[in-house]
C-alpha cells in the first residue's frame, strides 16, 4: 500500500486509527494484558478488554492511560506499536505521516518518547496536537475563521471544554473527571448503598444502560449482579435511573463548572458567537443520557451532540492533516 496519512487518538479510554482516503480502520480498548512474571504483553485492545476483572493473579489487564495521564509509559509504546504493527505501517511503499492526539498534560518527555514509538513503528513526520482542537475539526466547526466555536470533550479520563477561533485555542480548561470517574462513583455507590461489590465493566454498563444526569429524564431499572460483602456469595440487585443519577451528580457538576469557567474567561464577542452556534459536546461522554439538557440548563447557552461524538478525534486527525499547510506549524506541538 502507498504511505498514507495516518491520524491516532490515543484516548484513555479507546484508541482509534484513521488513515487517509480509508477512514477509522482500527478502534479498540486501550487495554493491555502483562505477564507479572515474565512481564511478557499477553494481548492488547479488544482481546485484553474481555480480560479486565477476570485475570487470574500472575495476569494483569492494564489501561497504561488511566486518569487523562500517560500511567504507565512503557505498556503505552507497547500498545501504539501493536496497533501500528496491525495496521502493517511499515510494509507501506512511503511512510506515512502521523498526527497523534494524546492527554492535554502529558509531560515533554513522554511527547518524545511517543513520536519516538511512532517513529519505529514505520512513521516519516510526527506531529503531536491537541485533544479539543481535534474533536473540534471532527465535530464539523470550522475553527479557522475570526469567530467563537466552543467544545466540551468528555472522554474516559479528562473532559476537555476549549473555545477556538482562527484555528487556535482561546480559552480552555481540562480536568481529570470523564466517564472513568462516573463508573467509580456508582460503583462506591453500590458498595455504599447495597453492600455489594462490583466490576468497574459492570458498573460502566449501569451507566450506559439507565444513567441519567438530568433529573427526572429517564426512568429505567436494571438487574446487576456482585459480591455480597457480607456473606461473600454472589446476589442480584435492581437498580434505577434516579439514585445513579444522584450518584454521579457530583461528579458532572465539576464538567458543568469547568464549562462555566471557560464561558467566564471567553472574550465578549466570541461569547456572542457561541449563543448563535451552541455548545457542541463530543467524546464518549456525549452519550451520557441528558448531557446537553444539563449543560444547557446550567450555562443558558444551546447544547448540541457531535455527530459520531467518538470518533470527531479520529476524523479530526484526518481533516487538520489534510489541512496540515494552513495550520500554523510552529503550534503543533513537535
Ligand atoms: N452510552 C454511553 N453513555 C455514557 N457514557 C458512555 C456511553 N458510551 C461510551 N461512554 C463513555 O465514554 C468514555 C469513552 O469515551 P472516549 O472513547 O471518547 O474516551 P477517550 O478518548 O478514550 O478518553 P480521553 O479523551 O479521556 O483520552 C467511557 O468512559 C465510556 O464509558
Amino acid at each position: 500500500m502507498f504511505g498514507r496519512d495516518i491520524g491516532i487518538d490515543l484516548g484513555t479510554a479507546n484508541v482509534l486509527i484513521h488513515v487517509k482516503g480509508r477512514g477509522i480502520v482500527l478502534n479498540e480498548p486501550s487495554v493491555v494484558a502483562i505477564d507479572t512474571q515474565t512481564k511478557r504483553v499477553l494481548a492488547v485492545g479488544e482481546e485484553a478488554f474481555r480480560m479486565v476483572g477476570r485475570t487470574p493473579g500472575n495476569i494483569v489487564a492494564i489501561r497504561p492511560l488511566k486518569d487523562g495521564v500517560i500511567a504507565d509509559f512503557d505498556t503505552t509504546e507497547s500498545m501504539l506499536k501493536h496497533f501500528l504493527a496491525k495496521i502493517k505501517v511499515k510494509g507501506w511503499f512511503t511512510k506515512p505521516r502521523i498526527l497523534i492526539c494524546c492527554p492535554t498534560n502529558i509531560t515533554s518527555v513522554e511527547q518524545k518518547a511517543i513520536r519516538e514509538a511512532a517513529e519505529k513503528s514505520g512513521g516519516k513526520n510526527i506531529y503531536l496536537e491537541e485533544e479539543p482542537k481535534v474533536a473540534a475539526v471532527g465535530a464539523g466547526m470550522d475553527i479557522w475563521q475570526p469567530s467563537g466555536n466552543m467544545v466540551v470533550d468528555i472522554g474516559g479520563g479528562t473532559t476537555d471544554v476549549a473555545v477556538l477561533s482562527m484555528g487556535d485555542i482561546v480559552t480552555a480548561e481540562s480536568i481529570k473527571i470523564a466517564g472513568d470517574r462516573f463508573d467509580s462513583d456508582i460503583l462506591n455507590y453500590i458498595k455504599k448503598q447495597y453492600k455489594l461489590l462490583i466490576g468497574e465493566r459492570t458498573a460502566e454498563n449501569i451507566k450506559k444502560e439507565v444513567g441519567t444526569v438530568f433529573p427526572g429524564a429517564r426512568d429505567e431499572k436494571i438487574e446487576i449482579r456482585g459480591r455480597d460483602m457480607v456473606s461473600g456469595l454472589p446476589r442480584t440487585i435492581e437498580v434505577g435511573s434516579e439514585e445513579i443519577r444522584i450518584a454521579m451528580e457530583e461528579a458532572v457538576m465539576h464538567i458543568v463548572q469547568a464549562a462555566r469557567n471557560v464561558l467566564e474567561k471567553t472574550p465578549p464577542e466570541l461569547s456572542a458567537d457561541i449563543i448563535d452556534r451552541g455548545i457542541i459536546i463530543t467524546g464518549g461522554g456525549a452519550y451520557l443520557h441528558g448531557i446537553d439538557q444539563l449543560l444547557a440548563e446550567e450555562l443558558k447557552v444551546p447544547v448540541l451532540i457531535a455527530e459520531d461524538p467518538m470518533h470527531c478525534v479520529a476524523n479530526g486527525t484526518g481533516i487538520l492533516l489534510e489541512n496540515l499547510d494552513r495550520v500554523n506549524r510552529n503550534r503543533i506541538r513537535v
